[in-house]
């Protein structure tokens, strides 16, 4: 194993795995920290998906402590953290413990942070993390449920959640190739800087870091930094030529589509389904809450649909979402979310359901421990860091669709599903 990386979610850990794979490394993802001797099957990379993005900050730290001692002892050369092209965090974490506690556990002096993901829209300037053409903290994440985003400068952010002392390396220095960019972090090491915010428009600025990074144990950023990563090993003759990628094969069986975000993106999508005349049903936390609604109601109502691959949601405007917390708490209605559907998914898994679609980060990782599912396979891209994924293991597999929020066309669930007819 060459590279190891540790996701601080699910949706997040299969985009990284999407882009390790398009890059030529023969990558498995696994659902947790996977048990001592777990057989990676000769994997080049491989992604740990850990649900910590909102845990608290010292649990964070020990579960992806755990991970980098799977990942080392398996024989990674390098380790990626990656967490949200959003930056999703809170003022305590847990980007910078998590990278704090990696970096001195790889006894390394300096790593880097960055975000970006220039073919989905999020790139950084001078600092600031752009969604499209607005700032971080004008776009919709602001009203991130979990994580609301309120600045956008990823110095003041990631100084806010660490001791380390954070610097900047400007675009002109990424534009000006990979030996500017070593430099900088050499001077910015020699200056006592820890961690490194860096630039990237572009995926050639994401090349071109990838390239100055080489020797660096740690990278931290979202699954555009990991874009140049596997070409190092390959210079170094580790890895080989860009090769045929594993054949995918979906089981057969009836799909359902699952969605607990609350991102614009998501609420478009669900929208276009509904207008396409997909049958929908909306889950409320009130109502869950309230013994209004079980879900039994839910499972029945999927099974019965037999016509078109059935949609459950719980996605709701900002508004409605924030009555929501008020009542019951921000965590405590996201958890009654999140159970309520991995119960359901659960339930229809064991109806002969095979093929899962599902929106939203912490919404996946609460299906997939339901679920049953320890590892996966990617397979065919749907849309930009969103690929199928088939579960690994001795347990009957089962394709999945883990969609990251913010991601995909306005069309993704019929695009989705019409990928595997
Ligand atoms: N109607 C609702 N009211 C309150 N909370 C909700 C509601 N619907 C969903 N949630 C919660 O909001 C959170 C959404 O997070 P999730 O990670 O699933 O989506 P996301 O953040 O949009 O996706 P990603 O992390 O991939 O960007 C979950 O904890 C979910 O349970
Ligand atoms: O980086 C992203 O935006 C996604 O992979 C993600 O982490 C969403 O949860």
């Amino acid at each position: 194993m060459l590279l190891g990386a540790i996701a601080d979610d699910l949706t997040g850990a299969t985009d990284l795995a999407l882009t390790l794979s398009r890059e030529g490394m023969k990558t498995v993802q696994v659902v947790g920290v996977p048990p001592a001797g777990f057989d990676f099957g000769g994997a080049d990379a491989v992604v740990v998906a850990l649900k910590s993005r909102t845990i608290p900050a010292e649990q964070a730290v020990e579960q992806s402590l755990q991970a980098l001692a799977r990942l080392q002892e398996t024989g990674a050369r390098q380790i990626v953290f990656k967490y949200c092209s959003t930056f999703d965090s809170t003022a305590e974490g847990n980007i910078g413990p998590v990278t704090e506690a990696l970096l001195a556990a790889l006894k390394d002096d300096i790593t880097i942070v960055c975000p970006a993901f220039p073919t989905n829209g999020r790139t950084v300037y001078r600092g600031y993390l752009f969604v499209g053409d607005l700032l971080l903290s004008e776009s919709p994440m602001k009203d991130h449920p979990l994580t609301p985003m309120t600045d956008a400068s990823l110095v003041r952010l990631m100084q806010a959640q660490t001791q380390l002392p954070v610097g900047l390396v400007p675009r002109e220095t990424v534009a000006a190739g990979s030996a500017a960019i070593l430099a900088a972090i050499e001077t910015a090491k020699a200056a006592g800087k820890q961690v490194l915010v860096v630039d990237a428009i572009s995926d050639d600025d994401l090349r071109s870091i990838g390239l100055a990074v080489s020797g660096l144990r740690l990278i931290t950023g979202g699954s555009g930094i990991a874009i140049g990563l596997p070409e190092n090993f390959r210079r170094r003759r580790e890895l080989g030529p860009k090769g045929e990628t594993t054949a995918f094969q979906a089981p057969e069986g009836r799909a359902i589509m699952l969605a607990g975000s609350c991102s614009k993106a998501t609420r478009g999508q669900i929208e276009h389904a509904i207008g396409a005349g997909v049958p929908a049903f909306r889950v409320d936390p009130l109502a869950i809450d309230a013994g209004e609604l079980a879900p039994d109601t839910v499972i029945d109502w999927a099974a019965a649909e037999r016509q078109k691959v059935p949609l459950i949601y719980s996605s709701a405007d900002p508004d409605t979402v924030r009555v929501a917390q008020e009542k019951l708490g921000r965590n405590r209605a996201g958890e009654i979310v999140e159970h309520f559907l991995a119960a359901v998914a659960a339930a229809l898994q064991a109806r002969g359901f095979s093929r899962f679609l599902v929106a939203g980060g912490e919404t996946s990782g609460a299906v997939v421990e339901a679920l049953g599912v320890s590892a996966l396979l990617i397979g065919p891209e749907i849309d930009p860091g969103v690929p199928w994924t088939v579960s690994l293991g001795d347990r009957t597999p089962v394709a999945l669709a883990l969609k990251s929020g913010n991601f995909g066309s306005v069309d993704f669930f019929s695009k989705a599903c019409d990928l595997l007819q």
